[in-house]
């Protein structure tokens, strides 16, 4: 995770997001999206905010609905994926009416491709060490039934130690939900310069076949200084990549040659797979497998990230639902571990008009000024005043499935009205007996 800063060292926050996140400047932007650094208020720590306009097209239902499942599909990979120390870790996730941010660990180094305007090309060294780590991170969204189909050297990001994450998620297919019956996928994706012969041809095709051969692409650009397949027009660029033919330039170690013609193979049958990577002799060092002290470094996890993965396994548990939650448009905030004031719980067998009628009832038992919050369509709130119409707690009620609701409690006060935390959550919570 990111390390404690100040607003102090040298960064300027204009805009609070949800009370929660100090939003600096951009880092970068996307199709989708524009990507802030920014500070988690309660802890002081660094992070990236990806801020994606939920899509808006009033003309085109379709084109609104394709868009709202690449968040959705991003979202939900970046959750099957958390624990590898080389795939990016999403740390919270909140939503307005317009827009969803995805809490993401900060990448101070920028991307592969930013470092590589700096410095021209990377030693083969170097170049083995982020490839290592890029290979082990898809060793691990694979098993988990994700294939990137994305990677590319924007895609690949660098922490404050020169370490590599995989990110984008965006055009990621999910195993189970986006391939055939024969396991293989059928969307046109990736970036023109990085896409893999059999999806020019339109075939059904290998996505894990496919990011080892965008993977190639990227290890030659990082080593070479320039992409295998490059042409002043599109047409003629894809004749390359169908042809699979192109020149390593002449500082390329015999062992380096070999791997990469082994990836940018135009047969996906014949291709090395990513098991067979990890085995050949371009990354092998003094006998040691590379993998074998990734695999030793992450199964010693530091404490925190002990706590993250806790925190992780109960989002899974969330999983089927939080995405409906998602689609109806409410905050999701808190669902990565609880916070001291603020709680999730799902009630079953009532209606949202319940849940609220029944937080109504309990704040004026108390004393409190209380008011509903605008209504959505499967999600409502209500508020709860002191004295001087001072916030002092929340009550946000949204429908997963028929016949239960997710409610969350928040307090925002602890001082006014002591009882109303503990009233609220038992009243909701055995709100039918
Ligand atoms: N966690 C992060 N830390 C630092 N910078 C980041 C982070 N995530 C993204 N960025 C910056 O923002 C840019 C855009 O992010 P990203 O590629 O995730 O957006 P996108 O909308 O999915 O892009 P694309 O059009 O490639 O799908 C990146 O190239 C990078 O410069």
């Amino acid at each position: 995770m990111g390390s404690e800063d100040s607003p102090a060292a040298g960064e300027s926050y204009s805009k609070i997001l949800q009370g929660r996140y100090e939003l600096g400047r951009v880092l970068g932007r996307g199709g989708s999206s524009k990507v802030y650094r920014a500070r988690d208020i309660r802890t002081g720590v660094s992070v990236a905010v990806k801020a994606v306009r939920k899509p808006y097209h009033p003309c085109s239902p379709e084109m609104a609905a394709a868009a709202r499942r690449s968040v959705e599909r991003e979202l939900a990979a970046l959750r099957r994926v958390q624990g590898h120390p080389h795939v990016m870790r999403i740390l919270d996730v909140l939503a307005s009416r317009s827009t969803v941010y995805l809490v993401l660990e900060l990448a101070r180094g920028g991307t592969l491709l930013s470092a590589m305007d700096e410095r021209g090309r990377f030693d083969e060294p170097t170049a083995r060490r982020l490839f290592v780590q890029l290979v082990s991170a898809l060793a691990h969204v694979h098993s988990r039934g994700v294939f990137h189909r994305d990677v590319k050297l924007e895609n690949l990001l660098l922490d404050e130690h020169g370490d590599l994450k995989l990110t984008d998620f965006g055009l990621c297919a999910l195993g189970d939900r986006h391939l055939g019956a024969d396991g293989l996928a059928a969307t046109r994706c990736g970036s023109p310069a990085y896409v893999a012969p059999e999806i020019l041809h339109k075939k059904r095709y290998d996505a894990g076949k496919v990011d080892v051969w965008s993977s190639g692409v990227a290890l030659f650009s990082l080593t070479a200084g320039y992409l295998p397949f490059n042409d002043g027009n599109l047409m003629g660029m894809y004749r390359k990549i169908f042809s699979g033919r192109f020149r390593c330039p002449r500082w390329f170690s015999p062992e380096l040659r070999s791997l990469i013609g082994r990836m940018l193979d135009p047969n996906p049958d014949t291709r090395i797979k990513i098991a067979e990577i990890m085995e050949h002799p371009w990354l092998q060092q003094d006998g040691t497998s590379p993998f074998d002290i990734i695999r030793a470094g992450s199964s010693h996890p530091r404490p925190e990230v002990m706590k993250w993965e806790a925190e992780m396994e109960q989002v899974r548990e969330l999983n089927a639902f939080d995405i409906i939650a998602f689609a109806s448009g409410c905050d999701l905030s808190g669902l990565f571990g609880p916070l001291p004031d603020r709680v999730r719980f799902a009630v079953v067998g009532v209606d949202i008009g319940s849940v609220l009628d029944k937080a109504e009832e309990i704040g004026r038992v108390e004393g409190l000024a209380v008011r509903r919050k605008e209504e959505d369509v499967g999600c409502g709130g209500v508020m709860f005043e002191a004295i001087g119409r001072e916030v002092i707690a929340l009550v946000r009620a949204s429908r997963l499935v028929e016949e239960m609701v997710m409610v969350e409690v928040e307090r925002t006060s602890s001082s006014e009205a002591p009882k109303l935390w503990d009233r609220l959550q038992l009243g909701l919570k055995f709100l039918n007996g």
